[in-house]
């Protein structure tokens, strides 16, 4: 019998709240949902693997359903089959879904391949019958580390939030075990934000740390004069100030502010995270990367940015990748990242950890479920089961 997949299918769900960035709100924000079906099975039951797009770009269901669907269904199923012939190998499943697809201009055809590529993964891990994390670092020749730092993302702009509201939400996340948050800036006047991070820093104190996102709002001039507020400051790091692709930018913003700074989370390929690198200004030592491959053609596709970064002498242990979902934190376990973002109140049941498991010291230790895990989660393999029953 030929390991094949038999169907793969999507649904685009809400993923909406009334919070706001620097750019956006998240209102009307969906996300895609998605179940690629074997024909292997394991324990009486078909091998499924699940997969869905982060947050920040809507659902891709037109994309998925016009073209990668098709072409993952329509390939010969032995040219998708890795040597052992036993397991489907999830660079020839990418190299199907992007046939017939030009170089370049990203788009969102990326997040509709990393959804997909999340559940090829999923589904490659349980038919090898280990965590995505233990399979990862088999195959790349390191020793898997269970335990992965989190940060808790939230600090978003509400109706009505007041700053003794916002230190009430940062004060539960010290109570749940992180110990670095995140708050979003760039939404308010600078004067504003800069009481809104005093507040914060009063109320997380001294042993835990802030990191503060901009969200891409900024032009130069206004990234400047935050990174002026900002410097005084012991900030964990200044995310995403300017455009994601306006390298210049962030260049120059290396010589204004000399703390951490963040971006990669609008970097959908390797050649654009390869731009960030060779023109961004970005600092090994300091610097952090947060590329999702959720978003942006999955892990094949990161691996590829991962061996960008070596080539670049970057260490994995530099990337935090955005998003909070598990697929990067089987990464982060499996490939040495420096760690993964987690949103404790926001995009449920989406992101977020297997039932039982808690953040301790800023840690949390990955268990041993096949696959990325998402069965250990029961709200979400809850919206996982209706869509492939
Ligand atoms: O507000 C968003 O779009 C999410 C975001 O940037 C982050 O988590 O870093
Ligand atoms: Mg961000």
């Amino acid at each position: 019998m030929t390991v094949r997949i038999v169907d793969v299918r999507e649904v685009t769900k809400p993923i909406s709240s009334p919070i706001r960035n620097a750019y956006i709100d998240f209102t009307k924000m969906t996300s895609s949902l998605v179940a690629v079906i074997t024909n292997v099975e394991r324990q009486g039951r078909p091998v499924v693997g699940y997969g869905f797009n982060s947050n920040g770009r809507y659902g891709q269901g037109g994309l998925i359903r016009e073209r990668f669907r098709a072409r993952l269904l329509e390939a010969d199923p032995a040219s998708l089959l890795d040597a052992t012939k036993d397991n489907i190998d999830p660079d020839k499943a990418w190299a199907a879904m992007m046939s017939n697809e030009k170089p370049g201009g990203h788009g969102e055809r990326s997040v509709a391949v990393g959804t997909l590529d999340m559940a090829i993964w999923d589904a490659v891990a349980k038919i090898a019958d280990k965590p995505l994390f233990r399979l990862l670092a088999e195959r790349h020749d390191r020793k898997a580390d269970p335990r992965v730092f989190v940060y808790a993302a939230g600090g978003y702009y509400y109706p009505g939030k007041d700053l003794s509201a916002l230190r009430r939400e940062m004060r539960g996340y010290l109570e749940r075990g992180y110990n670095v948050v995140k708050m979003k800036i760039g939404g308010a006047p600078v004067d504003e934000d800069r009481q809104r991070i005093e507040a914060v820093l009063a109320e997380i104190g001294p042993n835990n740390q802030l990191a503060v996102d901009a969200n891409g709002r900024f032009d130069l001039e206004t990234a400047i004069a935050y990174a002026k507020m900002l410097r005084d400051y012991p900030l964990f790091w200044y995310e995403e100030a300017g455009d994601p692709l306006d390298y210049h930018l962030q260049a120059t913003l290396a010589d204004y502010y000399p703390g951490p700074m963040a971006t990669g989370e609008n970097l959908f390929s390797h050649q654009d995270a390869r731009n960030l690198i060779r023109y961004g200004g970005m600092r090994p030592d300091r610097d952090w990367l947060q590329f999702d491959c959720a978003l942006s053609y999955g892990l094949c596709e990161y691996l590829r940015t991962l061996d960008v970064l070596k080539t670049y002498g970057w260490s994995p242990s530099r990337c935090i990748p955005h998003g909070g979902h598990q697929m990067s934190l089987n990464i982060a376990a499996g490939l040495g990242l420096g760690g993964n973002e987690s949103y404790p109140d926001l995009f449920q049941p989406y992101g977020g950890f297997p039932d039982g498991v808690k953040v301790i010291d800023g840690h949390i230790t990955m268990p041993d479920l096949p696959g990325i895990g998402f069965e250990g989660k029961s709200d979400l393999y809850a919206e996982m089961r209706a869509l492939s029953a």
